[in-house]
């Protein structure tokens, strides 16, 4: 049966209007827009699309901490694939709208006291959003303007370049061995591409969280910059790497990430299986509620 439907989303300028049209499942995005900038809102992301520049700014802004649930991974989902769609944006920055964090990773919720069929949908979400940002076509450059624990990380280093704030207090790395939990071989890989199998060995075993200058040293980061200029610089850069042969760029990157990709792409069911079976274990789950109970414990 033939699936359609048009939703359509209110921007800014009263003058335009995108339609999203989801036909046999795939999502083909139209846009009449009268106006050079583009902005949309759902709950917890805002994205500004410069129609000029061709650059999307996705703010994550899900309090606290933006924590990726599952509703806020799908909200994700969606928005990466209306800009991947859409033939006007070729860039995209990911930033942090939230005080003092970039993301703090999943969301621990998601994974203690939940059912075996939640835990398989949420891990299905976590999969997707992964699959769409290392694989997409456009510029990616997470404007990393505060903490990133481990799935904020595994987000930042998706990403084709990152940009952290130089400020000592915040923190970044796959700490995932912290909370008694297991880094995926998809997270893994994805560092190893990044900082090499030597650095991510030590990182993920011992669940480092790297201050930005160390970040910097290993290459988990790519650049420092003071608190307010993490979005201009990232401005900047984007700029410079959307100069380069589209094509030619898009194909290097496909090579550089395509055997990644297909691994956990013909492994997805299985991959989820793993998730479930190790996140329901007793144990598990007694190794996140103490992390939780911790966390709580550092506030008071
Ligand atoms: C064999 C292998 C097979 C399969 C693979 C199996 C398993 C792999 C599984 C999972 C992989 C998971 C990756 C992850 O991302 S796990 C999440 C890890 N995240 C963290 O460790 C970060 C924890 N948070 C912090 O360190 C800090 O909150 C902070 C530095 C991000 C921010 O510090 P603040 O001082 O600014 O804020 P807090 O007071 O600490 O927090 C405010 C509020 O938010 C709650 N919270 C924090 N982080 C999370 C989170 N990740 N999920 C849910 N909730 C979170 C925190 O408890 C506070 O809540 P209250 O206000 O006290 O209610």
């Amino acid at each position: 049966q033939k699936l359609t439907f048009s939703l359509k989303i209110a921007i800014s300028s009263s003058l335009s209007k995108i339609h999203l049209n989801v036909s046999h499942g795939r999502l083909c995005a139209s846009s009449t827009s009268f106006s050079q900038r583009n902005n949309s809102s759902s709950a917890n992301l805002k994205v500004d699309h410069d129609q000029t520049t061709g650059v999307a700014v996705m703010h994550m802004q899900s309090p606290p901490v933006n924590s990726l649930s599952l509703d806020f991974l799908t909200e994700i989902c969606i928005t990466l694939e209306k800009l991947e769609m859409d033939k006007g944006c070729r860039g995209l920055i990911i930033t942090s709208s939230q005080p003092k964090v970039f993301s703090a990773g999943l969301d621990i919720l998601e994974m203690y006291g939940k059912s075996p069929e939640r835990c398989g949908e949420f891990w299905k979400a976590v999969q997707e959003m992964w699959l769409k940002l290392y694989g997409s076509n456009m510029v990616t450059i997470a404007a990393i303007n505060g903490s990133s624990p481990a799935g904020g990380c595994l987000m930042s280093i998706t990403c084709d370049y990152r940009i952290m704030a130089d400020n000592p207090r915040y923190s970044i790395g796959l700490n995932e061995t912290m909370l008694g939990i297991v880094a995926p071989f998809w997270f893994k890989e994805t560092m190893v591409n990044t900082v090499g199998h030597r650095n991510t060995e030590i990182s993920l075993e011992l669940g480092l969280l790297y201050k930005p200058a160390e970040a910097l040293n290993i290459g988990l980061v790519d650049q420092l910059v003071p608190e307010d200029q993490v979005l201009s610089a990232a401005t900047q850069t984007m700029t410079k790497w959307l100069a380069i042969p589209e094509h030619a760029r898009q194909i290097t990157k496909s090579m550089m990430r395509k055997s990644t990709i297909e691994k956990l792409r013909s492994n997805r069911e299985a991959d989820i299986q793993n998730f479930v079976n190790f996140i329901t274990k007793e144990s598990i789950q007694k190794s996140l509620r103490m992390y939780m109970e911790m966390l709580k414990q550092k506030k008071a």
